[in-house]
């Protein structure tokens, strides 16, 4: 297993046992492991590669941190408390962490222990010594990556000068933050938690606590309106960013966040990779012109359900395109407009409503975008998961807006921007945890400096892949893909089917209930609801089917009788653009040594093979799929190829991306520009 530590006597004899099984001695560090034939023996543990050193390094802490136990175990919540305030003079009296950090996991596996019912387990302490150590611990889906967490934040909190832990979204950070707050406030540590739409208030007193749980945007926006709040402070112009802020009182306008300490990345490579590609930005004031714009959206949206198809205006179906007739033009000329618009050529009023119409026609609601406190926010079709602070272009996203009748946003005139990288870059220490990191360690190691360390599991892990089953086209595989749960659903186990899109999910759904199976089906809409339901997916007999983003951070919990059974078997029916996506998923089942299996399903017309592949090649295999019928062999590891192609051209864009954001940010300095602030254009 390549999560064990191998363990020899001489270099050339290396027996590899889970880590579990090992004990070590305090002392020396030496590690005691039964081998496989039952002699127990002292064996040094040796590790070939550098992480594997790294590990066997910090295994030494993990005696060490037991031999504390039972001195406190036995203390008071009072004197564990005072345990914890030493602690915490001691560091803040120059001690560095390093040394602290055997006393301070053993005092967090206390806390753990009395307020969560959970000790950390070795292998626990040995990934919270990883993120300490500024690597980024790779720990299985699973695994207990939020508990493991509140080691390296404590130790780091120490200080005084504050620790930070990104998720991926507002409800994680909170759930995380509340359910991690009890440890954390047994050894006398604030928790914060930054929420979006919080007002300054909160969310200077939330980064002023100890530990703030936040995601990574919110953090990123804070930072770039508190530069903004600075640079207006030292210009004097105070009044012009009440205003920005929605008018607050000049009292408030103090900074929220303290300097860029310590920030733990959750998810790490998602947030760090997938999530970097999007600046950060705050738009300007609106301008005049804006203001008119706004109007104009607004009554277009307005207007439109009054224009009928070849009587006012013709859809081209092929170009996507809405063109008015005579009658519509005159319709136009005629309906009452807002004063604003009398600024407007009649040209420009006609655009207004032709675009109108196309939204109306083509951007459906909870398919296309989702309503989220007052903003459009643009649902991926690709991963099911809401694309945070993407816009469309060339006036849908605005005219998007003014049909739901939220506040329109203009994008021109950004005030300040920064990228994901750029802000986790200026941390003083960068760390984070993932399930997913190995296939993109090469990146991470590239542009944040950080190793990636896979951290062993604390049980075997016992997840099962299924073989893989390919079809011709999608109908066959769906019809394959119904069977599978039909069988497994059967045995009283329950199923998960994971789709690609909403879209996908409603033929999965339909298929289902032909097929007379009852079934739960998510869509993006609401994550915390979506997690409360996937987190219900694992009683007996229970059918899920979820786009990616419900699986994210979710825990599926077996129901009674569930173990027995098999565990939950997760039904893959596509490949993502990402091998990580797909792992994500699979990762629902299997945790913390628990029984499941998965399967993947494939069809020779499936997306990932023409975005790999090109389109010649994706024709012929279409064919070939369309004469075909069952089963096909062979054909896999195109899929695979595929993906590996899709992958390295996002791993170029990104760099692409990182190249222009490096010269710009050169050619601002060298102008004595801020590049955070500086960005017109
Ligand atoms: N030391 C422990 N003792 C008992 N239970 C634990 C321990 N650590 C974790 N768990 C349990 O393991 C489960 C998984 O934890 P968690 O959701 O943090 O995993 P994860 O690694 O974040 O998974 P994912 O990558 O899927 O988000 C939880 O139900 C948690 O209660």
């Amino acid at each position: 297993m390549a999560t064990d530590v191998a363990l020899s006597r001489r270099p050339t004899v290396v027996y590899t046992i889970p880590f579990s099984q090992l004990q070590f001695d305090p002392l020396s560090a030496l590690a005691v492991a039964t081998i496989p034939q039952g002699i127990t023996r002292n064996f040094q543990v040796v590790a070939g590669s550098p992480t594997g050193r790294l590990l066997a390094r910090w295994a030494g802490y993990v005696p060490a941190i037991a031999a504390r136990e039972p001195e406190l175990t036995g203390l008071s919540d009072f004197d564990l408390r005072k345990e914890s305030l030493s602690l915490r003079y001691r560091a803040r009296s120059g001690e560095s962490l390093d040394r602290l950090l055997v006393e301070a996991f053993a005092l967090v596996r206390e806390a753990g222990r009395r307020k969560l019912g959970m000790r950390h387990f070795d292998v626990q302490l040995l990934g919270g010594a990883a993120v300490h150590h500024r690597s980024i611990a790779e720990m299985q889906t699973g695994e207990g990556k939020t508990l493991t967490a509140t080691l390296p934040m404590y130790l780091a909190a120490l200080e005084g000068k504050g620790a930070h832990l990104a998720t991926v979204n507002d409800y994680l950070a909170k759930r995380d933050a509340d359910w991690m707050r009890p440890l954390y406030e047994a050894l006398g540590m604030s928790v914060g938690v930054i929420q979006g739409q919080q007002p300054q208030n909160d969310r200077r007193k939330a980064y002023a606590c100890d530990v703030t749980y936040g995601t990574a945007n919110e953090m990123g926006f804070d930072f770039l309106r508190d530069r903004l709040l600075k640079r207006r402070i030292d210009e004097g112009n105070r009044d012009l960013f009440g205003e920005m802020l929605g008018g607050e009182s000049v009292s408030s306008e103090k900074p929220v966040q303290r300097d860029l300490q310590y920030m733990l990345v959750d998810e790490a490579d998602s947030i760090l990779i997938d999530e970097a590609r999007t600046p950060l930005i705050i738009s300007a004031l609106p301008g005049e012109d804006e203001k008119i714009a706004s109007e104009a959206y607004s009554w277009a949206a307005e207007m439109a359900p009054r224009f009928e198809e070849d009587v006012h205006y013709e859809y081209d179906h092929k170009e996507r395109r809405v063109d008015l007739e005579l009658d519509g033009r005159r319709l136009v000329r005629e309906l009452p407009k807002p004063a604003a618009t009398d600024k407007l050529p009649l040209s420009t009023i006609y655009e207004y409503i032709e675009r109108a119409i196309k939204v109306k026609r083509e951007m459906i609601l909870d398919r296309h975008y989702v309503v989220r406190d007052g903003e459009i926010v643009i649902v991926d079709e690709f991963t099911g998961r809401m694309a945070e602070g993407r816009k469309w272009r060339a006036g849908i996203h605005q005219a998007v807006e003014a049909q739901e009748g939220v506040e329109v946003t203009f994008e021109t005139n950004q005030a300040a921007r920064i990228t994901i990288q750029d802000l986790f870059l200026r941390y003083e220490r960068l760390t984070g945890m993932t399930g997913t990191a190995s296939t993109s360690a090469r990146e991470l190691r590239k542009i944040y400096k950080v190793h990636v360390v896979p951290i062993p599991t604390n049980r075997p892990p016992i997840r099962k892949q299924l073989d893989t089953e390919v079809y011709g086209t999608a109908e066959q595989k769906w019809v394959a893909i119904v069977e599978d749960v039909a069988a497994e659903h059967e045995k009283g186990r329950p199923v998960l089917v994971g789709t690609r899109s909403i879209d996908k999910s409603e033929i999965v759904s339909r298929l289902l209930e032909a097929r007379g199976l009852e079934h739960t089906v998510l869509n993006a809409r609401h994550v915390a609801m979506e997690a409360e339901i996937v987190a219900h997916a694992g009683e007996i007999g229970k059918i899920t089917v979820a786009t990616n983003m419900a699986g994210r951070g979710t825990d599926i919990k077996l129901g009674p009788g569930v173990e027995e059974r098999g565990g939950l078997h997760v039904v893959c029916t596509e490949l993502h653009e990402s091998q990580r996506i797909d792992r994500q998923l699979i990762g629902r089942c299997g945790r913390q040594g628990d029984p499941g299996t998965y399967r993947q399903f494939l069809s020779l017309d499936d997306e990932i093979l023409l975005m790999g592949l090109g389109p010649k090649k994706y024709k012929a295999l279409v064919a070939t799929g369309e004469k075909s019928s069952g089963k096909l062999n062979g054909y896999e590891s195109t899929f695979y190829r595929a993906q590996h192609k899709v992958e390295r051209k996002h791993f170029r864009d990104r760099k692409v991306m990182l190249y222009f954001e490096k010269e710009r940010q050169k050619m601002q300095r060298q102008m004595s520009q801020d590049p955070y602030l500086d960005t017109a254009g």
